[in-house]
């Protein structure tokens, strides 16, 4: 399970949690302007926006799994099984295999509205990577400060939905999530009122007692109920602290502790990592399964006008501040 989401004060967040049974090892990925981006179809785009984010690099490759571009655009992708679905390369489209998704897109647009033009001409292939790397079955948010979309490629064809909630699960597809939230309108920051009846004397014994009904479960619909309401009604300062505290708040909600979702032979699915990046600086922070301590990548830190991309291994092991260690 995963769950995506943005965030903004003054600055533009957007960030993940990866939830899965097992790591690829991944690595925070700065790619410069310069590295070269070989695509199957689409030939070598030789200079392109530079971006940050986490992926797995093969051959040399960075394979993005979320990324942030120098123009503030973000885009994740997510578990979407038994529902993607994609085609062989075709003639008249711009033919783009799903591990080239997010270099294609970040490394070309600015914007949502920039993403959108290219996704009118685009065919997503079921082109593996190689064979111990098949096509991952994905969905993807993609966002800006002001506009956040889902892209599905299902058996319909290629899906473009407006997302005003800026939260992204699993399963099912996206306008069942959203149509899901009906369910729970009713769900309040509010003190709630007894609406049940005059006749009985029904009071708040607790605060919180308006969330009550927000499913607490980890399946993809229930955390995409709870990061909505969470994310919907989230207040925080306008600094960078108080924001990306906030941020790792809100994914905080939808954490998998090891242990509560078995995944076979004895392993459970857990957060491997959370993602917060502050899209307008380029700020990558993340905190690992084991390690609670915020860790951050600048990339305006690298030299964006490199052909190497610039590689850090995620921190993982906790440091513990003793604060009364001269006792
Ligand atoms: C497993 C990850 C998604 C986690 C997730 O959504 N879990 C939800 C579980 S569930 O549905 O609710 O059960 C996905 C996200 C990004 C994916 C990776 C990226 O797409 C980059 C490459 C792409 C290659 O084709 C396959 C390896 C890979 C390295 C992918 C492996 C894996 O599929 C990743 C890591």
């Amino acid at each position: 399970m995963c769950t995506a989401a943005t965030y903004r004060t003054k600055d533009f967040y957007f960030g993940r949690t990866l939830d899965n049974d097992f790591s690829y090892g991944e690595e925070i990925v700065v790619m410069p302007r310069n590295f070269p981006l070989s695509f199957r179809y689409m030939g070598t785009q030789k200079k392109h926006y530079a971006m940050i984010g986490m992926a797995h690099v093969e051959a040399e490759c960075p394979l993005y799994y979320d990324a942030v571009n120098e123009k503030g655009l973000g885009m994740a992708g997510l578990n979407f099984v038994g529902n993607a679905s994609y085609r062989k390369a075709m003639p008249d489209r711009e033919n783009v295999a799903t591990y080239e998704f997010i270099p294609w897109i970040l490394g070309q647009c600015r914007d949502v509205e920039e993403a959108r033009a290219l996704l009118e001409k685009i065919n997503l292939t079921d082109d593996d990577f190689h064979e111990k790397l098949p096509a991952a079955r994905l969905h993807w948010m993609i966002a800006d400060r002001d506009h956040c979309i889902t892209v599905e490629s299902t058996k319909e064809g290629l899906q473009i939905y407006d997302n005003p909630v800026g939260v992204l699960t699993n399963n099912p597809p996206f306008d069942q999530q959203i149509f899901a939230l009906n369910h729970y309108m009713q769900l309040s920051p509010e003190e709630p009122q007894n609406h049940f009846s005059a006749q009985l004397p029904l009071y708040c014994y607790s605060r919180g007692m308006g969330a009550l009904g927000l499913p607490g479960d980890l399946s993809s619909q229930s955390r995409f109920v709870r990061a909505a309401f969470v994310r919907m009604n989230s207040r925080s300062g306008q600094s960078e602290g108080e924001s990306v505290s906030q941020f790792f708040h809100i994914l905080g909600s939808v954490d998998q502790q090891r242990g509560c979702c078995k995944a076979g032979d004895g392993r459970y699915e857990i957060t491997i990592y959370t993602s917060c990046c502050n899209a307008d600086k380029g700020i990558y922070y993340y905190t690992t399964y084991e390690n609670h301590q915020i860790t951050a990548v600048d990339m305006h830190r690298e030299n964006l006008e490199a052909h190497i991309p610039a590689r850090y291994p995620m921190l993982q092991e906790q440091r513990i501040y003793l604060q009364n260690s001269d006792c």
